[in-house]
């Protein structure tokens, strides 16, 4: 078995997007049981909670350890409602097998180690429950699917992923940078594994949970996994994230689907003509790119026959902040901007490298 080959019916059996919901940890008995009474089960099918908490610091709350398995069961026996937990090693595995948890996530921290997920795979062998990987902290799409071949490699088959955002050094207005593309690209890889959005990780702010969850769904991903907690402000870890049922409920009844086409006559001449448009845009960019790069090889040729530098960081700079500029004129983004100069200016050094090695 491979990762192409999985059949995914276990999130089919949801006639609605699959969402997860539940508090960032499990607290008492009754905090869990609470919460579970006021989740609506027409929107949020699967109840979840952390037990183990791996935190940034020591010292914070880690966690009610597996006490909190005992917790999940009963919300398991008298909602009827499955239950998921994250098993950050092999022993946390074991154990929510035993209590029947029958979603099991694997977090960011744990993705990043293949020690961490060989030890994890091994000890679910053949498991017929779904285990859920999410992203790595870093946005390294190899060690994401890394983590999904040694669990495949166990023989398990039930399986999915869920995007939470990547650690980034820069200030932005989310805790983890979404980075869509990384997800975008595993999704394109491999269309059969589900993918879920974790917006109160990608957000770290209870006021922009709804608009990544549109996000989300805009990208046409399956489900959701979401904090909610009876008191939010309250909660023991990361309360700013935390929502509570009745809001979540709120932002899910207002979600728009995306469907994956239209197979309306209108929409489809329409589509049509725009990419039409396009290709020919395409066309030009393509034409104009590589007359510049023709242009950057007879500067190469000069700069060989004068024995000068390729790498001209004054130009460079110059070149660089003149075109942002005049890009964002246009309406262009800055980041987009940024990657596009980048690129081209890459590729331009290449070239006269090229040049000067003959
Ligand atoms: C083309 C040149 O060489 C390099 C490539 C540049 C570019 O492609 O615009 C700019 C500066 C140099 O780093 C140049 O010196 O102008």
């Amino acid at each position: 078995m491979n990762l192409q080959d999985l059949d995914q019916n276990w999130i089919e059996q949801f006639e609605k997007p699959l969402v997860i919901a539940g508090p960032c940890s499990a607290e008492s008995e009754k905090q869990v049981m609470e919460i579970a009474e006021r989740m609506d089960r027409n929107y949020m099918q699967v109840f979840r909670a952390g037990i183990w908490k791996p935190r940034t610091k020591p010292g914070s709350f880690e966690g009610v350890g597996a006490i909190g398995l005992n917790w999940l069961k009963k919300v398991k026996d008298e909602f009827n409602m499955p239950i998921a937990t994250e098993v950050a090693n092999a022993s946390h595995a074991k154990l929510a097998l035993e209590f029947d948890v029958d979603y099991l996530w694997i977090g960011a921290r744990s993705t990043v180690n293949p020690f961490t997920i060989q030890e994890i795979a091994e000890s679910l062998r053949d498991t017929d429950k779904v285990i859920l990987v999410k992203n790595p902290v870093n946005p390294d799409l190899d060690l994401w699917i890394g983590a999904l071949e040694r669990l495949v490699a166990q023989g398990i088959k039930k399986l999915g992923v869920i995007h939470r955002g990547f650690s980034s050094y820069n200030q932005s207005k989310y805790r983890n940078n979404p980075q869509w593309q990384i997800a975008l690209e595993l999704k394109d890889r491999f269309p059969n594994i589900p993918i879920l959005g974790d917006p109160s990780h990608i957000t770290g702010r209870r006021d922009l949970i709804a608009e990544v969850a549109q996000q989300a769904f805009n990208l046409e991903y399956n489900g959701l996994m979401v904090e909610v907690h009876n008191n939010p402000d309250g909660a023991w870890s990361d309360s700013k994230q935390q929502i509570t049922p009745e809001a979540l409920k709120d932002i899910l009844v207002d979600i728009i689907l995306r469907k994956k086409n239209d197979n309306s006559d209108d929409f489809s001449a329409q589509l049509n003509r725009y990419r039409g448009e396009i290709d020919e845009l395409d066309n030009q960019l393509l034409g104009l790119l590589a007359a510049r790069m023709d242009v950057a090889k007879k500067i190469g040729t000069l700069k060989k026959e004068h024995n000068v530098a390729i790498f001209q960081p004054d130009r460079w700079n110059v070149l660089k902040k003149l075109a942002i500029r005049n890009g964002e004129r246009m309406g262009l983004s800055e980041d987009f901007l940024e990657h596009l100069l980048v690129s081209i200016h890459k590729e331009s050094v290449e070239l006269q490298n090229k040049i000067m090695e003959k």
